[in-house]
């Protein structure tokens, strides 16, 4: 089960260039949310920071009770066995093969048994879809395989919390698709507490629970992610629309003037760069692989979110109730196939018509080769990634 990461009055700079100041979030329990905001608005600072790999300057990070900003270096490094971080380059070790990457956590903070790790270790590439390219190094593999190494390594300790800076890039938009059901199929089998930096509207509009936006130094907002998928704030729609009209420029700051002049240029016919498309909006958020069990997260957000429902603009009101209308149904789909998947088969020549299908039976997180069917063209080859 994931545990809450309460973040107040986070501030962190370098030297004299501060990064953003008075951060305050709650990564509630077992829930995903994603964190938005333009290139260098330090969004990879913050999941350091939240590991305590960087040290905020104001401000407590508080994991699991502890606060890990003034913690000792002893608690600080027990308190990071819970994190599993997919790190934005993969951050494997060159030298060293994939299954060595993968078992390195294994070997470093357990005391298991060089087979039981080999077990752990070929579970995880099997879940990731790398079967095949445990023996080869960072190096001769792609960009993508690296990141889903990268995964791997993330999960090998079974994390109550997992942090991934950037899962999607340089995966095209189908390997991003399975990746974001690969992440909420964890959450619903581990119901670890998930933070995905991302700069893809697609995953922030069907992955999390949560969103938040990181933007001029501050956090703009945070909470239920249709508040910000129905916000009219100008850097919100801007972003979400990708275009280059309004708040966010080239480098971060842009003038009033600078935003004048590309307004008149517009007006007179020339494209702002964005899709004629409005992607503001709630879509369905992606739903475990049926056979999978429901995710706890839901039903838990679901009253959180009715107490503070009140407080919400209206827009956003109006969009959660319907959002819990069809998660309401969407669960109740996802019990009924579970349960059949917990059935026992009854005896062929019975007569049973049961609806158990032993097709559809998906094992547990551990060592699943269901799991992998997620994943049908990695389990192809994975040349082409
Ligand atoms: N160790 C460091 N020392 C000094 N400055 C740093 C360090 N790490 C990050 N920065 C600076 O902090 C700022 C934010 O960087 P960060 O990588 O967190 O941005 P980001 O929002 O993740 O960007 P992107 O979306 O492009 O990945 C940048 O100006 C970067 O140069």
């Amino acid at each position: 089960m994931g545990v809450e990461v309460s973040v107040e009055g986070l501030t962190k700079s370098f030297g004299s260039q501060n990064i953003w100041r008075d951060v305050s979030l709650t990564l509630p329990m077992g829930e995903v949310s994603v964190l938005l905001g333009p290139s260098g608005t330090g969004k990879s600072v913050f999941l350091k920071s939240l590991i305590g790999l960087l040290h905020p300057e104001q401000g407590s990070v508080i994991v699991d009770g502890t606060d890990i900003t003034k913690c000792s270096s002893r608690e600080l490094y027990e308190i990071r066995k819970l994190f599993g971080v997919l790190f934005q380059d993969g951050a494997l070790f060159g030298s060293m093969s994939l299954f060595d990457n993968i078992a390195f956590p294994l070997r470093e903070h357990t005391k298991k048994k060089e087979d039981e790790i080999r077990q752990n270790v070929m579970d995880k590439i099997e879940l990731v879809g790398l079967t095949g390219a445990e023996n080869k190094l960072p190096g001769e593999i792609s960009g993508g395989m690296r990141k889903r190494a990268g995964l791997a390594r993330a999960l090998v300790l079974d994390p109550q919390i997992i942090l991934c800076d950037e899962p999607d890039s340089g995966l095209d938009p189908v390997r991003t698709a399975y990746l974001s059901q690969l992440l909420i199929d964890i959450n619903a089998q581990i119901d670890a507490t998930i933070l995905i930096v991302t700069h893809n509207i697609q995953v922030a509009r069907t992955v999390p629970d949560n969103i938040g936006m990181l933007f001029r130094k501050e956090l703009v907002m945070f909470g239920p992610r249709e508040v910000l998928l129905t916000s009219d704030e100008p850097v919100v729609e801007q972003f979400l629309n990708g275009r280059r009209i309004g708040p966010i420029g080239m480098s971060e700051e842009k003038d009033d003037a600078q935003q004048k002049r590309e307004q008149e240029m517009v007006d007179a016919g020339h494209s702002d760069g964005g899709t004629a498309e409005d992607v503001r909006g709630i879509v369905p958020q992606l739903q475990a692989t049926p056979g999978l069990p429901e995710r706890k997260a839901v039903g838990r957000r679901q009253a959180r979110v009715r107490e503070i429902l009140h407080t919400l603009p209206e827009p956003a009101q109006r969009a959660i109730e319907e959002s819990f209308e069809v998660e309401d149904a969407a669960q109740e789909n996802q019990r009924e196939a579970y349960r059949k998947t917990q059935q026992q088969p009854v005896g062929v020549g019975s007569g049973s018509n049961s609806g158990y299908d032993e097709t559809q039976q998906q094992s547990s997180y551990q060592g699943s080769d269901a799991q992998t069917e997620q994943f049908p063209a990695y389990r192809a080859g994975d040349k082409a990634l």
